[in-house]
């Protein structure tokens, strides 16, 4: 793990920012397109504020959720709502949103053809997570009723996962899926996060998820 601290909340989404574009860029020099994942929850709309005004080759580059929260896209709990608000304005618009929602009762309806959108974009080019102060990362809980088969090694793309403190059911990527991404970002602020990754690293991933996924991971830190 490679964990960057910067001295305030502008500079890191600043700088984060521009590392992501500068990756995204090049993934798309390399091989004429690029996958674009990234958080919901409350931390990243300054990232995606500074990304959507970036010149890029957005048209060639699929743009996805780590997770959704299973509700509708108007209520304000809704991540892709989030996403077209703060992300997929101004020159972000000509990216192709892949969804991570569709209308439907349950999200293990709507797993497989869910999934089917998300597999022609794999492995991510760009990741971008965030990380609750429980440790958990995109939907995958401490505690989650399927979370020991969403961290397997043969675990499919997407799943549904019900924890008590995700509030509604939630659909998200599984552990291997991250892993697997070519550059992985976690964007953490504020001491409590901070402490919680410290303690994170000597854990499982079982107790703390996004344990799954920091070997390989630079964070980026800011009080
Ligand atoms: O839908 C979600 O909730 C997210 O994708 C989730 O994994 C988020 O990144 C963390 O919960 C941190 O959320 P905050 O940035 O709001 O602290």
């Amino acid at each position: 793990m490679k964990l960057i601290e910067y001295p305030d909340r502008e500079l890191l989404f600043l700088s984060l920012a521009n590392d992501i574009a500068a990756q995204l860029a090049d993934a798309v020099r390399q091989h004429g397109r690029a996958s674009f994942s990234v958080p919901g929850g409350t931390t990243p709309g300054p990232v995606f504020d500074t990304l959507s005004g970036t010149e890029l080759p957005w048209d060639q580059i699929a743009v996805f959720l780590n997770d959704e929260r299973w509700v509708s896209e108007d209520s304000p709990r809704s991540n892709t709502r989030l996403l077209r608000e703060r992300l997929l304005r101004g020159p972000a618009h000509r990216a192709h949103l892949v969804p991570l929602y569709a209308p439907a009762e349950a999200p293990e309806e709507m797993l497989e053809a869910l999934s089917d959108g998300i597999r022609p974009h794999l492995p991510i080019s760009v990741l971008l997570l965030g990380m609750g102060a429980d440790m958990h990362t995109a939907s995958l809980f401490p505690g989650a009723d399927r979370l020991a088969q969403a961290l397997a090694p043969d675990a499919p793309v997407l799943m549904a996962l019900r924890a008590e403190a995700a509030g509604e059911p939630r659909i998200t990527l599984t552990a291997r899926v991250l892993c697997d991404a070519m550059n992985i970002h976690i964007l953490i602020t504020g001491a409590e996060k901070r402490a919680a990754l410290e303690r994170a690293r000597h854990l499982s991933a079982e107790q703390a998820p996004i344990r799954a996924v920091l070997d390989n991971a630079t964070v980026h830190w800011a009080e």
